[in-house]
């Protein structure tokens, strides 16, 4: 089986009946809306709040209850995928571009379950290059000062033109050699003026599913 199937369908596990719950993006993500949605059909009664267009899109044409972010203040549980995950639990996300509802999304919820196949299990983060939601006003600015930390930020490009996030604004794929200290770069990189929002995510996870090959799963808490 599919790792990323496994890791998904597994988290679905920790979903009860009236829960509020967030909605990740990416293919991992895809097989617990899959799963959710047979569930719901089946009488389970959720909320969902979803961090993408594309999450809400199929979320809607699969029957998932939604609610919008701006009507609630808190979840009980958020399900989502992950770039690079280290043993702190630590996180680089936005390979897909949705980090920023993202992370808004995991701010607010009592606790937050990623899922990933093995690959993604690595010892130190950072040799995924760290996405960085930025303004498209003097981008360019931004990304040379975002250089300045230690590494090579490159415009995020889709068909040909730089792509665009839910939000309207610019990705940076930046790439440092090793992150050592993920809660600093964090910090740093938010009070870059143009950085919207930076794909770490730190103390955030609490749970990490993780599909192996073998078609077992292994399960990491704080
Ligand atoms: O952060 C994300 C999107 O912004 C995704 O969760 C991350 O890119 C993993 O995606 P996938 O499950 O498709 O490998």
């Amino acid at each position: 089986m599919d790792n990323k199937k496994l890791a998904g369908e597994k988290a679905v596990e920790y979903v009860t009946d009236g829960m509020f719950l967030g909605l990740g993006t990416g293919s991992t993500v895809y097989w617990t809306i899959l799963k959710l949605a047979e569930l719901v059909k089946r009488g389970l009664d959720i909320k969902g709040v979803p961090t993408s267009k594309n999450t809400e899109k199929l979320a809607k044409e699969l029957g998932i209850p939604l609610v919008s972010l701006s009507s609630i203040n808190h979840l009980d549980l958020t399900i989502d995928g992950a770039d690079e995950v280290n043993p702190n639990l630590e996180l680089i996300k936005g390979g897909g571009g949705a980090l920023l509802r993202e992370k808004m999304v995991a701010s607010i919820s009592e606790s937050l379950i990623i899922i990933i196949d093995e690959s993604k299990y690595v010892t130190n983060l950072g040799e995924f290059p760290l996405p960085v939601e930025i303004v498209q006003f003097g981008w360019e600015i931004t990304s040379n000062q975002i250089s300045r930390l230690g590494c090579n930020p490159k415009l995020r490009i889709k068909d040909n033109s730089p792509f665009i996030t839910d939000n309207g604004n610019y990705i940076l794929d930046c790439y440092f050699e090793k992150i050592q200290d993920a809660y600093k770069l964090n910090g740093t990189l938010n009070m870059i003026p143009g950085v919207v929002e930076n794909g770490l995510f730190v103390n955030m996870a609490d749970t990490i599913v993780i599909g192996n090959k073998n078609a077992t799963i292994d399960i990491s808490h704080k």
